[in-house]
């Protein structure tokens, strides 16, 4: 295996580049009757965070195979760094963690990423990839051995292997648990400071909401929204107040003006409120003992359902 990264390319450093990493130009997949891709336009430009979201079939996964080369698009095309996929991905370009996909059986985690860097002509060393992935202490484990959680970071580190210029991840932090989603994300960070570009889908809306640059929202086959975190999360104009009471009563809480729907769980309050200002005055008022105060806004699930429900009539 050839170590360490390209130097002798004539390319600008990778934090320098610019350009479109990926596009897609009215992508649409079919599966036999089943239209799950329906007209999809992308355009992610190199150094880009982007986060894939969407309800269960909403042809996230779909739009990522065929971007990768796995499937192709009924009709529509896909190209990565303004060549067919194929291109980039025999090139070491594109680093793909996809669901599903089984490590190797047998060998130990610091084989089987030596094994995949052999396949390129320029990658990144076994140590300089495990640590990247945040995976050191895992390099004499077998793979048959690792955990649903464990194999999802070593599949991570395979992506690193060739030292690509695009991250495209299918669902990176399914099966991690909470430090471990923070190691990943830790590294995805360094990675992108080194100026790729990343592509990936979850489910986690915090993954999304604290990493992302951008979201592009898909239900039933379409874009339905695109756009940096904070105009997403705006869709939801309503804030959410907590409290701490002593003997909180949600009926009365419901009465209070500015308050939309009111939840309790044994001492402590979250209103959900169209005006929050005067929702925290008339709490306050009306229940003096109130304390703990916390204003915030909606979170970003309340923006993607809310986005998602306007689009479900189209189905
Ligand atoms: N191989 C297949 N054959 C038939 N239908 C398929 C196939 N793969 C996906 N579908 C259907 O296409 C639609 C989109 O599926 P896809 O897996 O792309 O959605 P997704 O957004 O990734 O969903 P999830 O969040 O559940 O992973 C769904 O209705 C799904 O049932």
């Amino acid at each position: 295996m050839t170590e360490g990264a390209d130097t002798t390319t004539a390319s600008p450093p990778r934090h320098q580049a610019v350009g479109e990493a990926v596009r897609l130009i009215e992508l649409r997949k079919s599966y036999g009757a089943i239209e799950a891709v329906k007209g999809i336009d992308l355009s992610v430009q190199r150094g880009e965070v982007v986060a894939l979201l969407g309800p269960n079939g909403a042809g996230k996964t779909t739009t990522i195979s065929i971007l990768l080369g796995l499937l192709q698009p009924t009709t529509g095309s896909a190209a990565l760094f303004g060549k067919p996929p194929k291109h980039a991905i025999s090139a070491g370009r594109v680093g793909a963690v996809l669901q599903y996909a089984e490590p190797l059986d047998g060998v130990t985690v610091a084989e089987l990423v030596r094994a995949v860097g052999d396949l390129y002509t320029h990658s990144r060393t076994v140590e300089d990839v495990l640590e990247a992935a945040g995976i050191a202490d895992l390099a004499g484990r077998r793979t048959e051995k690792l955990s649903g959680g464990q194999k999802q970071r070593v599949r991570f580190a395979l992506a690193l292997v060739a030292n690509p210029d695009l991250l495209v991840l299918d669902e990176p932090t399914s099966a991690m648990d909470v430090a471990a989603r923070r190691t990943f994300w830790t590294a995805v960070r360094a990675y992108t400071e080194t100026g790729g570009t990343v592509l990936f889908s979850t489910h986690y809306l915090e993954g999304a909401d604290e990493n992302a640059d951008r979201i592009v929202l898909i239900a039933a086959g379409r874009v339905v929204a695109d756009g940096p975190v904070t105009q997403i999360k705006a869709v939801a104009s309503a804030r959410m107040v907590r409290a701490t009471l002593d003997a909180p009563a949600s009926h009365d809480l419901l009465l209070l003006p500015g308050v939309q729907s009111a939840e309790v769980h044994g001492h402590v309050v979250t209103l959900r409120c169209t005006d929050a200002d005067r929702a925290v005055r008339e709490l306050l008022d009306q229940f003096p003992d109130a304390r703990d105060l916390e204003v915030r806004a909606a979170p970003l699930a309340e923006a993607i359902l809310q986005l998602t429900a306007d689009n479900e009539g189209d189905q």
